[in-house]
Protein backbone atom coordinates (compact mmCIF):
# COMPACT_ATOMS: atom_id res chain seq x y z
CA UNK A 1 0.00 0.00 0.00
CA UNK A 2 1.53 3.26 -0.65
CA UNK A 3 2.82 5.08 2.31
CA UNK A 4 0.18 8.19 3.79
CA UNK A 5 1.35 11.29 3.65
CA UNK A 6 1.34 14.52 6.10
CA UNK A 7 2.15 18.35 5.23
CA UNK A 8 3.61 20.10 8.17
CA UNK A 9 3.95 24.23 7.50
CA UNK A 10 7.18 24.85 9.49
CA UNK A 11 10.25 23.02 9.23
CA UNK A 12 11.80 24.98 12.59
CA UNK A 13 12.22 24.39 16.50
CA UNK A 14 9.01 22.59 16.90
CA UNK A 15 8.18 20.95 13.71
CA UNK A 16 11.52 19.06 13.10
CA UNK A 17 11.64 18.27 16.87
CA UNK A 18 8.37 17.44 17.91
CA UNK A 19 5.48 17.22 15.33
CA UNK A 20 7.35 16.29 12.62
CA UNK A 21 8.87 12.74 14.71
CA UNK A 22 5.49 11.34 15.86
CA UNK A 23 4.19 11.82 12.43
CA UNK A 24 7.08 9.90 10.98
CA UNK A 25 6.57 7.27 14.11
CA UNK A 26 3.21 7.00 13.01
CA UNK A 27 3.89 5.57 9.03
CA UNK A 28 3.42 9.03 7.52
CA UNK A 29 5.91 10.62 5.18
CA UNK A 30 6.35 13.81 6.03
CA UNK A 31 6.66 17.41 3.65
CA UNK A 32 7.44 20.22 5.29
CA UNK A 33 6.61 23.95 3.81
CA UNK A 34 8.77 26.33 4.56
CA UNK A 35 10.07 29.79 3.42
CA UNK A 36 13.66 28.60 4.29
CA UNK A 37 15.62 27.82 1.30
CA UNK A 38 18.70 26.37 3.22
CA UNK A 39 16.20 23.85 5.31
CA UNK A 40 14.15 23.03 2.32
CA UNK A 41 17.42 22.04 0.20
CA UNK A 42 18.85 20.06 3.51
CA UNK A 43 15.47 17.93 3.37
CA UNK A 44 15.70 17.13 -0.02
CA UNK A 45 19.23 16.04 -0.11
CA UNK A 46 19.27 14.06 3.10
CA UNK A 47 16.17 13.02 3.86
CA UNK A 48 16.85 12.34 7.43
CA UNK A 49 17.88 14.11 10.32
CA UNK A 50 18.14 13.28 14.39
CA UNK A 51 16.77 14.82 17.38
CA UNK A 52 19.05 14.48 20.06
CA UNK A 53 16.76 14.02 23.39
CA UNK A 54 18.31 16.53 26.18
CA UNK A 55 16.90 14.20 29.68
CA UNK A 56 17.61 16.47 32.32
CA UNK A 57 17.82 13.36 34.80
CA UNK A 58 20.68 13.96 37.53
CA UNK A 59 22.85 11.65 36.33
CA UNK A 60 22.65 12.35 32.69
CA UNK A 61 23.52 15.93 33.36
CA UNK A 62 26.87 14.67 35.09
CA UNK A 63 27.43 12.43 32.38
CA UNK A 64 26.85 14.62 29.53
CA UNK A 65 23.79 11.76 28.59
CA UNK A 66 22.12 12.09 25.65
CA UNK A 67 19.77 9.67 23.62
CA UNK A 68 18.93 10.22 19.87
CA UNK A 69 16.27 9.55 17.73
CA UNK A 70 16.49 9.20 13.99
CA UNK A 71 13.69 10.58 11.86
CA UNK A 72 13.37 9.80 8.52
CA UNK A 73 10.79 9.89 5.51
CA UNK A 74 11.17 13.52 5.13
CA UNK A 75 11.30 16.16 2.38
CA UNK A 76 10.54 19.74 1.76
CA UNK A 77 8.21 22.23 -0.80
CA UNK A 78 8.65 25.89 -0.57
CA UNK A 79 5.25 27.62 0.50
CA UNK A 80 6.10 30.33 -2.00
CA UNK A 81 6.17 27.90 -5.13
CA UNK A 82 2.80 27.50 -4.47
CA UNK A 83 2.66 24.91 -7.92
CA UNK A 84 4.35 22.88 -5.34
CA UNK A 85 2.25 23.51 -2.26
CA UNK A 86 -0.89 22.58 -4.53
CA UNK A 87 0.78 19.36 -5.92
CA UNK A 88 0.64 18.02 -2.38
CA UNK A 89 -2.68 18.80 -1.05
CA UNK A 90 -3.78 16.88 -4.47
CA UNK A 91 -2.13 14.30 -3.21
CA UNK A 92 -4.57 11.91 -2.10
CA UNK A 93 -1.69 10.06 0.18
CA UNK A 94 -2.33 13.65 2.50
CA UNK A 95 -4.31 13.19 4.91
CA UNK A 96 -3.17 15.53 7.65
CA UNK A 97 -1.73 19.20 7.40
CA UNK A 98 0.12 20.71 10.45
CA UNK A 99 1.75 23.86 10.87
CA UNK A 100 4.21 25.21 13.53
CA UNK A 101 4.96 28.54 12.17
CA UNK A 102 4.50 30.88 14.86
CA UNK A 103 0.77 32.94 15.59
CA UNK A 104 1.60 36.02 13.49
CA UNK A 105 2.64 33.64 10.63
CA UNK A 106 -0.70 31.79 10.37
CA UNK A 107 -2.13 34.62 8.11
CA UNK A 108 0.67 34.21 5.84
CA UNK A 109 0.37 30.75 4.80
CA UNK A 110 -3.57 31.03 4.82
CA UNK A 111 -3.45 31.86 0.77
CA UNK A 112 -1.44 28.89 0.21
CA UNK A 113 -3.65 26.46 2.37
CA UNK A 114 -6.68 27.79 0.21
CA UNK A 115 -5.32 27.08 -2.93
CA UNK A 116 -4.14 23.50 -1.82
CA UNK A 117 -7.59 23.05 -0.73
CA UNK A 118 -9.08 24.42 -3.87
CA UNK A 119 -6.66 21.88 -5.95
CA UNK A 120 -7.98 19.02 -3.81
CA UNK A 121 -11.57 19.29 -4.24
CA UNK A 122 -10.54 19.58 -8.02
CA UNK A 123 -9.03 16.42 -7.99
CA UNK A 124 -12.03 14.98 -5.91
CA UNK A 125 -9.33 14.86 -3.01
CA UNK A 126 -10.51 13.04 0.37
CA UNK A 127 -10.62 13.69 3.50
CA UNK A 128 -8.14 15.69 5.19
CA UNK A 129 -7.70 16.93 9.35
CA UNK A 130 -5.63 20.36 9.78
CA UNK A 131 -3.97 20.95 13.10
CA UNK A 132 -2.03 24.11 14.05
CA UNK A 133 0.06 23.33 16.87
CA UNK A 134 0.57 27.23 17.98
CA UNK A 135 0.73 28.76 21.58
CA UNK A 136 -2.10 30.39 21.80
CA UNK A 137 -5.99 29.26 22.19
CA UNK A 138 -8.37 28.59 19.30
CA UNK A 139 -5.34 28.34 16.91
CA UNK A 140 -6.69 25.99 14.64
CA UNK A 141 -10.24 27.88 14.67
CA UNK A 142 -8.10 30.99 13.79
CA UNK A 143 -6.30 29.48 10.58
CA UNK A 144 -9.38 27.98 9.41
CA UNK A 145 -11.40 31.79 9.90
CA UNK A 146 -8.39 33.07 7.96
CA UNK A 147 -8.22 30.29 5.01
CA UNK A 148 -11.71 30.42 4.99
CA UNK A 149 -11.52 34.20 3.61
CA UNK A 150 -9.75 33.41 0.38
CA UNK A 151 -12.49 30.51 -0.75
CA UNK A 152 -15.02 30.56 -2.51
CA UNK A 153 -18.47 29.68 -1.74
CA UNK A 154 -18.81 26.20 -3.71
CA UNK A 155 -15.06 25.36 -1.92
CA UNK A 156 -15.87 26.48 1.38
CA UNK A 157 -18.98 24.24 0.91
CA UNK A 158 -16.38 21.40 -0.02
CA UNK A 159 -14.44 21.56 2.75
CA UNK A 160 -16.95 22.19 5.71
CA UNK A 161 -17.34 18.42 4.60
CA UNK A 162 -14.09 16.99 3.80
CA UNK A 163 -11.34 19.18 6.40
CA UNK A 164 -11.87 18.69 9.82
CA UNK A 165 -10.20 21.83 11.52
CA UNK A 166 -8.97 20.60 15.51
CA UNK A 167 -8.03 22.54 17.96
CA UNK A 168 -4.62 21.31 20.12
CA UNK A 169 -2.08 21.87 23.14
CA UNK A 170 1.13 21.63 22.48
CA UNK A 171 3.71 20.82 24.71
CA UNK A 172 7.46 20.35 24.11
CA UNK A 173 10.61 22.81 24.90
CA UNK A 174 12.33 22.99 22.18
CA UNK A 175 15.32 25.93 21.51
CA UNK A 176 17.25 26.58 18.33
CA UNK A 177 20.02 23.54 17.20
CA UNK A 178 23.34 24.13 18.82
CA UNK A 179 26.31 22.21 18.79
CA UNK A 180 25.55 19.37 16.62
CA UNK A 181 27.62 21.04 13.60
CA UNK A 182 27.58 22.60 10.15
CA UNK A 183 26.71 19.21 8.95
CA UNK A 184 24.08 18.39 10.65
CA UNK A 185 21.92 21.42 10.26
CA UNK A 186 18.56 19.71 10.52
CA UNK A 187 19.00 18.34 13.95
CA UNK A 188 17.48 19.54 17.01
CA UNK A 189 18.21 19.09 20.65
CA UNK A 190 14.37 18.42 22.88
CA UNK A 191 13.92 17.92 26.39
CA UNK A 192 12.41 14.26 26.81
CA UNK A 193 9.06 15.25 27.85
CA UNK A 194 5.96 16.01 25.39
CA UNK A 195 2.25 16.14 25.22
CA UNK A 196 0.10 16.56 22.37
CA UNK A 197 -3.93 17.00 23.17
CA UNK A 198 -6.18 17.76 20.47
CA UNK A 199 -10.06 18.20 20.33
CA UNK A 200 -11.69 15.07 19.37
CA UNK A 201 -14.91 16.04 18.42
CA UNK A 202 -13.47 18.63 15.50
CA UNK A 203 -12.04 16.04 13.78
CA UNK A 204 -12.58 14.14 10.50
CA UNK A 205 -12.61 10.42 11.33
CA UNK A 206 -12.37 8.67 8.01
CA UNK A 207 -10.90 4.97 6.71
CA UNK A 208 -7.14 5.85 6.78
CA UNK A 209 -7.10 9.65 7.77
CA UNK A 210 -8.62 7.99 11.12
CA UNK A 211 -6.54 9.51 14.45
CA UNK A 212 -4.77 9.55 16.95
CA UNK A 213 -1.36 9.51 16.21
CA UNK A 214 1.49 7.67 18.17
CA UNK A 215 2.10 10.63 21.05
CA UNK A 216 -1.11 12.42 20.42
CA UNK A 217 -3.64 12.16 22.64
CA UNK A 218 -7.97 12.89 22.00
CA UNK A 219 -9.91 14.68 24.50
CA UNK A 220 -13.47 15.98 24.70
CA UNK A 221 -12.63 18.56 27.31
CA UNK A 222 -9.50 20.54 25.44
CA UNK A 223 -9.98 24.22 26.93
CA UNK A 224 -9.11 22.48 30.25
CA UNK A 225 -6.11 21.18 29.05
CA UNK A 226 -4.91 24.64 26.93
CA UNK A 227 -5.67 26.46 29.80
CA UNK A 228 -3.42 24.45 32.39
CA UNK A 229 -0.64 24.63 29.48
CA UNK A 230 -0.81 28.27 28.76
CA UNK A 231 -1.60 29.77 31.84
CA UNK A 232 1.63 27.63 33.58
CA UNK A 233 4.32 26.25 31.40
CA UNK A 234 3.65 29.35 29.22
CA UNK A 235 3.29 31.70 31.96
CA UNK A 236 6.04 30.61 34.19
CA UNK A 237 8.22 30.60 31.10
CA UNK A 238 7.51 34.07 30.45
CA UNK A 239 8.43 35.38 33.97
CA UNK A 240 11.13 33.83 33.97
CA UNK A 241 12.52 35.19 30.69
CA UNK A 242 11.32 38.57 31.67
CA UNK A 243 12.96 38.58 34.96
CA UNK A 244 15.68 37.03 33.85
CA UNK A 245 16.38 39.69 31.19
CA UNK A 246 16.04 42.20 34.42
CA UNK A 247 18.85 40.44 35.62
CA UNK A 248 21.03 39.94 32.92
CA UNK A 249 20.88 36.09 32.82
CA UNK A 250 20.97 34.58 29.42
CA UNK A 251 19.28 31.28 29.72
CA UNK A 252 16.06 30.14 31.48
CA UNK A 253 18.09 27.53 33.87
CA UNK A 254 19.86 30.15 34.85
CA UNK A 255 17.24 32.61 35.93
CA UNK A 256 14.97 30.08 37.50
CA UNK A 257 18.08 29.29 39.75
CA UNK A 258 17.85 32.74 41.13
CA UNK A 259 15.98 32.56 44.05
CA UNK A 260 14.20 35.92 43.99
CA UNK A 261 13.04 35.05 40.28
CA UNK A 262 11.74 31.47 41.47
CA UNK A 263 9.86 32.84 44.34
CA UNK A 264 8.24 35.59 41.87
CA UNK A 265 7.09 32.30 39.01
CA UNK A 266 6.29 30.08 41.67
CA UNK A 267 3.80 32.65 43.17
CA UNK A 268 2.24 33.47 39.71
CA UNK A 269 2.02 29.63 39.16
CA UNK A 270 -0.22 29.02 42.33
CA UNK A 271 -1.99 32.12 41.96
CA UNK A 272 -2.99 30.79 38.44
CA UNK A 273 -3.38 27.45 40.10
CA UNK A 274 -5.89 28.51 42.32
CA UNK A 275 -7.82 29.89 39.52
CA UNK A 276 -7.51 26.49 37.07
CA UNK A 277 -8.63 24.47 39.89
CA UNK A 278 -11.35 26.59 40.42
CA UNK A 279 -12.04 26.70 36.50
CA UNK A 280 -11.51 23.22 35.35
CA UNK A 281 -12.07 20.97 38.35
CA UNK A 282 -8.08 20.00 38.84
CA UNK A 283 -6.97 18.10 41.71
CA UNK A 284 -5.62 20.44 44.20
CA UNK A 285 -2.55 17.86 44.79
CA UNK A 286 -2.60 17.32 40.98
CA UNK A 287 -2.11 20.35 39.81
CA UNK A 288 0.86 21.18 42.30
CA UNK A 289 2.82 18.19 41.16
CA UNK A 290 2.28 19.97 37.47
CA UNK A 291 3.60 23.23 38.26
CA UNK A 292 7.17 21.20 40.37
CA UNK A 293 7.15 19.19 37.11
CA UNK A 294 7.27 22.51 34.67
CA UNK A 295 9.88 24.10 37.39
CA UNK A 296 12.05 21.01 37.17
CA UNK A 297 11.62 21.19 33.35
CA UNK A 298 12.55 25.33 32.85
CA UNK A 299 16.04 23.80 35.35
CA UNK A 300 17.65 21.70 32.51
CA UNK A 301 20.56 23.11 31.91
CA UNK A 302 21.72 21.22 28.71
CA UNK A 303 18.61 23.10 26.50
CA UNK A 304 20.06 26.11 27.36
CA UNK A 305 17.12 28.09 26.18
CA UNK A 306 18.02 31.78 25.91
CA UNK A 307 15.66 34.02 27.70
CA UNK A 308 15.24 36.26 24.27
CA UNK A 309 13.43 33.08 22.53
CA UNK A 310 11.68 32.68 25.64
CA UNK A 311 10.20 36.38 25.98
CA UNK A 312 9.95 36.87 21.88
CA UNK A 313 6.73 38.99 20.94
CA UNK A 314 5.94 40.33 24.53
CA UNK A 315 2.56 42.10 22.86
CA UNK A 316 1.31 38.87 22.14
CA UNK A 317 2.31 37.17 25.47
CA UNK A 318 0.27 40.06 27.01
CA UNK A 319 -2.63 39.59 24.85
CA UNK A 320 -6.11 39.22 26.83
CA UNK A 321 -6.39 35.47 26.45
CA UNK A 322 -2.91 34.42 26.36
CA UNK A 323 -0.31 33.07 28.83
CA UNK A 324 0.06 36.67 31.59
CA UNK A 325 -3.31 38.27 31.04
CA UNK A 326 -5.12 34.83 30.52
CA UNK A 327 -4.71 33.57 34.18
CA UNK A 328 -4.75 37.33 36.10
CA UNK A 329 -8.37 37.42 34.58
CA UNK A 330 -9.62 34.30 35.38
CA UNK A 331 -8.34 34.69 38.63
CA UNK A 332 -10.24 37.92 39.27
CA UNK A 333 -13.72 35.55 38.47
CA UNK A 334 -13.07 33.82 41.31
CA UNK A 335 -11.42 36.79 43.79
CA UNK A 336 -7.86 35.19 43.53
CA UNK A 337 -5.10 38.06 44.45
CA UNK A 338 -2.62 37.82 41.92
CA UNK A 339 0.29 39.92 43.14
CA UNK A 340 3.14 37.56 41.31
CA UNK A 341 1.34 37.46 37.93
CA UNK A 342 1.02 40.84 38.47
CA UNK A 343 4.63 41.75 38.70
CA UNK A 344 5.67 39.24 35.95
CA UNK A 345 3.10 41.18 33.48
CA UNK A 346 5.41 44.66 34.76
CA UNK A 347 8.35 42.51 33.86
CA UNK A 348 6.99 41.89 30.87
CA UNK A 349 6.74 45.91 30.13
CA UNK A 350 10.57 46.70 30.88
CA UNK A 351 11.16 43.33 28.43
CA UNK A 352 13.32 46.25 26.11
CA UNK A 353 15.01 44.42 23.28
CA UNK A 354 15.90 46.09 20.25
CA UNK A 355 15.98 43.05 17.72
CA UNK A 356 12.04 42.55 18.92
CA UNK A 357 9.54 44.81 16.86
CA UNK A 358 6.85 43.94 19.36
CA UNK A 359 9.47 45.02 22.57
CA UNK A 360 10.26 48.28 20.69
CA UNK A 361 6.50 48.82 19.88
CA UNK A 362 5.61 47.91 24.24
CA UNK A 363 8.90 50.54 24.75
CA UNK A 364 7.39 53.16 22.55
CA UNK A 365 3.93 52.63 24.07
CA UNK A 366 5.63 53.06 27.77
CA UNK A 367 7.62 56.20 26.58
CA UNK A 368 4.38 58.07 24.98
CA UNK A 369 1.69 56.93 27.11
CA UNK A 370 3.75 56.33 30.33
CA UNK A 371 3.63 53.51 32.26
CA UNK A 372 0.12 53.80 33.82
CA UNK A 373 -1.32 54.62 29.88
CA UNK A 374 0.49 51.85 28.33
CA UNK A 375 -0.26 49.02 30.70
CA UNK A 376 -4.11 50.33 30.46
CA UNK A 377 -4.40 50.26 26.63
CA UNK A 378 -2.30 47.11 26.79
CA UNK A 379 -3.91 45.30 29.92
CA UNK A 380 -7.28 46.94 29.33
CA UNK A 381 -6.86 47.23 33.45
CA UNK A 382 -7.88 51.54 33.68
CA UNK A 383 -5.33 53.94 35.56
CA UNK A 384 -6.53 54.06 39.16
CA UNK A 385 -7.91 50.63 38.96
CA UNK A 386 -6.26 48.14 41.63
CA UNK A 387 -4.98 45.98 38.88
CA UNK A 388 -2.90 49.07 37.08
CA UNK A 389 -1.48 50.29 40.16
CA UNK A 390 -0.15 47.22 41.26
CA UNK A 391 1.55 46.59 37.98
CA UNK A 392 3.22 50.46 37.72
CA UNK A 393 4.33 49.78 41.15
CA UNK A 394 5.83 46.14 40.90
CA UNK A 395 7.50 47.87 37.40
CA UNK A 396 9.44 50.69 39.33
CA UNK A 397 10.40 48.15 42.27
CA UNK A 398 12.01 45.63 39.10
CA UNK A 399 13.49 48.83 37.38
CA UNK A 400 15.64 48.79 40.20
CA UNK A 401 16.76 45.24 39.22
CA UNK A 402 17.76 46.03 35.98
CA UNK A 403 19.69 49.08 37.24
CA UNK A 404 22.06 46.82 39.93
N1 LIG B 1 9.84 25.70 20.43
C1 LIG B 1 9.02 25.34 21.40
O1 LIG B 1 9.44 25.02 22.52
C2 LIG B 1 7.53 25.28 21.14
C3 LIG B 1 6.75 24.41 21.90
C4 LIG B 1 5.37 24.35 21.70
C5 LIG B 1 4.80 25.16 20.74
N2 LIG B 1 5.58 26.00 20.01
C6 LIG B 1 4.92 26.82 19.01
O2 LIG B 1 5.30 26.36 17.71
C7 LIG B 1 5.32 27.45 16.81
C8 LIG B 1 6.68 27.51 16.14
O3 LIG B 1 7.67 27.71 17.13
P1 LIG B 1 9.18 27.29 16.88
O4 LIG B 1 9.87 27.42 18.18
O5 LIG B 1 9.23 26.01 16.15
O6 LIG B 1 9.63 28.49 15.91
P2 LIG B 1 10.72 28.46 14.77
O7 LIG B 1 11.02 29.87 14.47
O8 LIG B 1 11.83 27.55 15.12
O9 LIG B 1 9.96 27.79 13.53
C9 LIG B 1 9.05 28.47 12.71
C10 LIG B 1 9.29 28.03 11.28
O10 LIG B 1 8.29 28.64 10.47
C11 LIG B 1 8.92 29.04 9.27
N3 LIG B 1 8.14 30.07 8.60
C12 LIG B 1 8.11 31.41 8.82
N4 LIG B 1 7.30 32.01 7.93
C13 LIG B 1 6.79 31.03 7.16
C14 LIG B 1 5.87 31.01 6.06
N5 LIG B 1 5.32 32.14 5.60
N6 LIG B 1 5.59 29.81 5.49
C15 LIG B 1 6.14 28.67 5.96
N7 LIG B 1 7.00 28.63 6.98
C16 LIG B 1 7.32 29.80 7.58
C17 LIG B 1 10.30 29.53 9.69
O11 LIG B 1 11.20 29.59 8.60
C18 LIG B 1 10.65 28.48 10.72
O12 LIG B 1 11.32 27.38 10.13
C19 LIG B 1 4.98 28.71 17.64
O13 LIG B 1 3.61 28.96 17.54
C20 LIG B 1 5.33 28.27 19.04
O14 LIG B 1 4.61 28.96 20.01
C21 LIG B 1 6.93 26.09 20.18
O1 LIG C 1 6.61 29.90 21.50
P1 LIG C 1 6.13 31.10 22.29
O2 LIG C 1 6.82 32.35 21.89
O3 LIG C 1 4.64 31.19 22.34
O4 LIG C 1 6.56 30.80 23.81
C1 LIG C 1 7.91 30.59 24.15
C2 LIG C 1 8.05 29.33 24.99
O5 LIG C 1 7.39 29.53 26.21
C3 LIG C 1 7.43 28.13 24.28
O6 LIG C 1 7.92 27.97 22.98
C4 LIG C 1 7.67 26.84 25.08
O7 LIG C 1 9.00 26.43 24.94
C5 LIG C 1 6.73 25.75 24.62
O8 LIG C 1 5.42 26.19 24.66
C6 LIG C 1 6.89 24.48 25.40
O9 LIG C 1 5.85 23.61 25.07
Amino acid sequence: MPQKKAIHFGAGNIGRGFIGPLLVQSGYHVVFADVDSHIIDELNTKHAYEVHILDNGTDAVKEKKERRESVGEVSGILTTHMDDVIKEFEDPHVQIVTTAVGPPVLEKIAPAIAKGLQGRRSTSGGVLNVIACENMVNQTKTLKDLVTRHLESEDRAWAEEHVGWADCSVDRIVPPAQGFGESHPLDVGVEDFYEWVVDEDALKQDGEARLPLTGMKLTKDLEGYIHRKLFTLNCGHAITAYLGYLKGYKTVDQAIKDAQIRDIVKGALEESGYALVKKHGFKQEEHEQYIQKTLARFENPNLKDDVSRVGRQPLRKLGRGDRLLGPVYLAKEYGIPVPDLLRGVAAAFLYDVKDDPQSVELQEKVKVKGVGGAVEEVTEFEVGSGENETVVKSYEELKKWKAA
